[in-house]
């Protein structure tokens, strides 16, 4: 099928059960693989959020009271109509975020078992009686907040926007779903998919950027914003919200560190240490293991595993289903993490593959860049401390445990980290130290659902992808009764 065929016709705001044209204009859409025009994009202003938040909040009105039954046919009907078109889904995200297609296709699949998990909780937000004696009953019950907003981050955009609205929907929120600027494409063609599946006004998407965002953050019919994103972008969240004390979750940025012992099961640790790069991503995944902590018993080995396992990765097209790692998303991504790799090299790391755009005819026009990898990296290096968001693996080598954890958990981040060895008091020990809100042992990167994901310190302050996200979308009421 032809470009033009696969992508959604409708390009407009998607609110109160049908499409409106935006009063902010519309922005064209960038193939990152191809450079190719994908045409306009509706970028909503602060009016038309307006419009959105007003018919969000008028359909909360019942939506509130539909049986949780009724709301779990609903996203499951969504899940299957995804199901039908996973292969389609997966390749407008490919065209227009430059993600590999086949990997794009599991995310379509991450998104339907959610949603069919939050689903199947529906009945499952219980609240408690507490014991006060004769002729009393107290008991909590848990109510939605009204709308919700959730803004989501660009490197998963058909599963952020899919995925993201099940836990607040099935809780009887309607939400405002805002994909990320770079890629809206795969949000537009979701909302032609399943209109009419959920009543109007419960399920709404606005495209558009920051204006967009700050204004869903701003309005007051708006009780709870949900950030996946940068740690800059949630602080600015986090300041517009406690104008209304509104309630905020976060789930942030992280530069996530992988620690092998000199015990480990070094074939394990080497494939771990290269999957958890999550180079098929570029790298633009915040659960990516960037700092590599190698104990210097075991450093050259495991450099050379590693400088071995990158090869697996080849930029290529992220339309083939043989691709194993695509385009960055945008010239402004692939140009700061080309500034990081100058960084890198300035700041007197070893470059020991990649830092280039791979060449060649057919990926001349994409935002490219090799599998990379700095070797003698050290913790006041930038590469080491800011998260780059990009392929670019640092390796540092550790002797002193005490030391290693001390540099392991000196950033501001405290989003994920994992350890390989193959003792089982080393992996708790580690598990017990990381700073951290998700801890792999004997693993890397991956999240096991429906295992609760989100970050310590600033990488947020929330858990996802879990019966946690579905509670984080109720407010607990009190009710005490005199019989
Ligand atoms: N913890 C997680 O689960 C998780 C998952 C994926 C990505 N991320 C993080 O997301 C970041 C990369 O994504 P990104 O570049 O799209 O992030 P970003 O913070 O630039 O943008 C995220 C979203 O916020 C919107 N936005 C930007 N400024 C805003 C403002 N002032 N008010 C309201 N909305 C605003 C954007 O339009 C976008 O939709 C990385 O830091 C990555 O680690 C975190």
């Amino acid at each position: 099928m032809s470009i033009e065929k696969l992508l959604p016709r409708h390009r407009d705001l998607y609110y109160g059960g049908a499409w409106h044209r935006p009063e902010g204009g519309y922005a064209d859409s960038f193939s990152p693989s191809t450079g190719e025009n994908l045409g306009p994009c509706a970028v909503a202003s602060r009016a038309d959020v307006d419009a959105a938040v007003r018919a969000a909040h008028e359909a909360y009105r019942s939506w509130r009271r539909t049986a949780p039954g009724e709301r779990a046919t609903v996203l499951r009907r969504i899940a299957q109509v995804m199901r039908e078109h996973r292969e389609e889904l997966a390749m407008i995200d490919a065209i227009d975020c430059g993600n590999p297609v086949s990997a794009l296709m599991n995310d379509v699949d991450i998104a339907t078992q959610l949603i069919d998990y939050f689903a199947g909780l529906v009945h499952e937000l219980r609240g408690s009686t507490i014991p006060m004696g004769e002729g009393v009953i107290d008991m909590t019950v848990r109510e939605p907040y009204g709308v919700c907003a959730r803004i989501v981050a660009y490197n998963h955009p058909m599963m952020f926007t899919a995925s993201r609205l099940a836990a607040a929907v099935a809780a009887g929120n309607t939400v405002i779903m805002k994909p990320p600027v770079q890629a809206p494409l795969s949000a537009y063609r979701l909302m032609e998919l399943i209109d009419g599946i959920a009543p109007p006004g419960v399920i709404n998407v606005l495209s558009g950027g920051t204006e967009c965002g700050q204004a869903l953050v701003d309005h007051p019919l708006v009780p709870k914003v949900t950030l996946i994103g940068s740690i800059a972008t949630g602080k600015a969240i986090a300041r517009g919200a406690a104008e209304h004390l509104k309630h905020v979750s976060l789930e942030l940025g992280g530069k996530n560190a992988l620690v092998v012992y000199p015990d480990a099961d070094l074939e394990r640790a080497i494939k771990g240490a290269v999957a958890g790069m999550c180079f098929t991503w570029c790298g633009q995944a915040c659960s990516s293991t960037t700092r590599l902590f190698v104990h210097e018993s075991v450093y050259d080995q495991v450099v050379q595993g590693v400088l071995e396992g990158v090869r697996v990765y080849r930029p290529g097209l992220p339309t083939d289903k043989a691709t194993t790692m695509g385009a960055i998303v945008s010239r402004e991504q692939y140009d700061k993490i080309m500034h990081y790799i100058e960084l890198g090299r300035q700041e007197g790391a070893r470059l020991a593959a990649g830092g280039r755009h791979p060449g060649g005819a057919e990926l001349a026009n994409g935002h490219f860049i090799e599998p990379t990898v700095f070797t003698d990296v050290t913790m006041d290096m930038r590469i080491a401390r800011e998260e780059i968001f990009g392929p670019v693996l640092s390796i540092l080598k550790w002797s002193d445990e005490d030391e290693m954890f001390e540099q392991v958990n000196s950033l501001e981040y405290g989003l994920a980290a994992g350890v390989y060895t193959t003792r089982l008091d080393t992996a708790h020990r580690a598990a017990g130290r990381f700073e951290a809100g998700y801890v792999w042992v004997n693993n890397a990167a991956k999240h096991f659902f429906p295992a609760p994901f989100g970050g310590y310190k600033q990488s947020g302050n929330n858990r996802e992808e879990s019966f946690e996200e579905l509670v984080s979308y109720t407010q607990l009421k009190n009710v005490y009764i005199t019989l």
